[in-house]
């Protein structure tokens, strides 16, 4: 499969002096159009890989690379380009904004990038239906289930039509059967997209849909495994 994403040595240090933070400590890692799902301990350096394979924090060395462009050599403005519309994203929760209706939420990446009004509303409203939720287009967040929010969240991350999507924690809100179900609609429209999926996750449970699993431990990967999504080893 042909790397999209690539990141070589890096590291990443919080503070200085005895106050400093090794969150990175050399991580090398290609990611292709797959599904990956990155474990470990809390403060083992999910967060930070994910923010520095996305381009929204700067690794303090190393290089990350996005179809052979190295992040750390863009302009600002053609970074933050490239974040809107090549990149999705999905949070654990609090992502959308609350005075404005569900389709609008899931347009706003588009409307961000310039797309006429009508156009953008149009394609928001396509995913939504896709992904479950017609007749719930003008609902505000606040009237949505967890479940129903974040696949608002989904919908916003795909309509960009972007190469990967980083999702930090997405279950994380969520009830066991609801984190299931919404893992399941991430995974299978992002699949159908034909983007790339990045999930950080505590639960193996989340993990299990993913079809490779890197493990981290103290700013390092110790593990990197493919499984059949469903979890049994390949
Ligand atoms: N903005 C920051 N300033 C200082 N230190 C930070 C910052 N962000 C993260 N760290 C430190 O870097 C290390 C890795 O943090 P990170 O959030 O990447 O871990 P994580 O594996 O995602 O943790 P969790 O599972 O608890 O979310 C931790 O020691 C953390 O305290």
């Amino acid at each position: 499969m042909t790397t999209i994403l690539s990141a070589r040595a890096l590291r990443m240090t919080y503070g200085n002096g005895s106050a400093a933070a090794h969150a990175l400590a050399g991580v090398d890692l290609d990611l292709a159009a797959e599904s990956l799902a990155v474990m470990g301990p809390s403060g083992s350096g999910k967060t930070t890989l994910l923010h520095c394979l996305a381009g929204i924090v700067r690794p303090t060395s190393g290089s990350v690379s996005w179809r052979g462009q190295d992040l750390a050599q863009l302009p600002d403005a053609r970074r933050t380009v490239l974040r809107r519309s090549d990149f999705g994203f999905v949070f654990q929760s609090g992502q959308l904004l609350p005075e404005l209706p569900a389709v609008e939420n899931a347009a706003l990446p588009l409307l961000l990038a310039g797309v006429d009004r009508r156009t953008a509303t149009e394609r928001a409203a396509g995913w939504l239906a896709h992904l479950g939720l017609a007749g719930l287009e003008q609902r505000r967040p606040g009237e949505l289930s967890g479940g129903q929010g974040q696949r608002v969240a989904i919908a916003r991350a795909l309509v960009t039509s972007p190469g990967v999507v980083f999702a930090d924690e997405p279950t994380g809100a969520l009830d066991a059967a609801t984190g299931q179900e919404v893992m399941s609609v991430l995974v299978s429209s992002t699949s159908a997209a034909g983007a790339a999926l990045v999930v950080v996750t505590h639960d193996p449970g989340v993990a299990a849909w993913c079809g490779r699993v890197v493990t981290m431990g103290d700013g390092r990967l110790v593990e990197d495994r493919r499984t059949v999504p469903g979890g049994v080893a390949r």
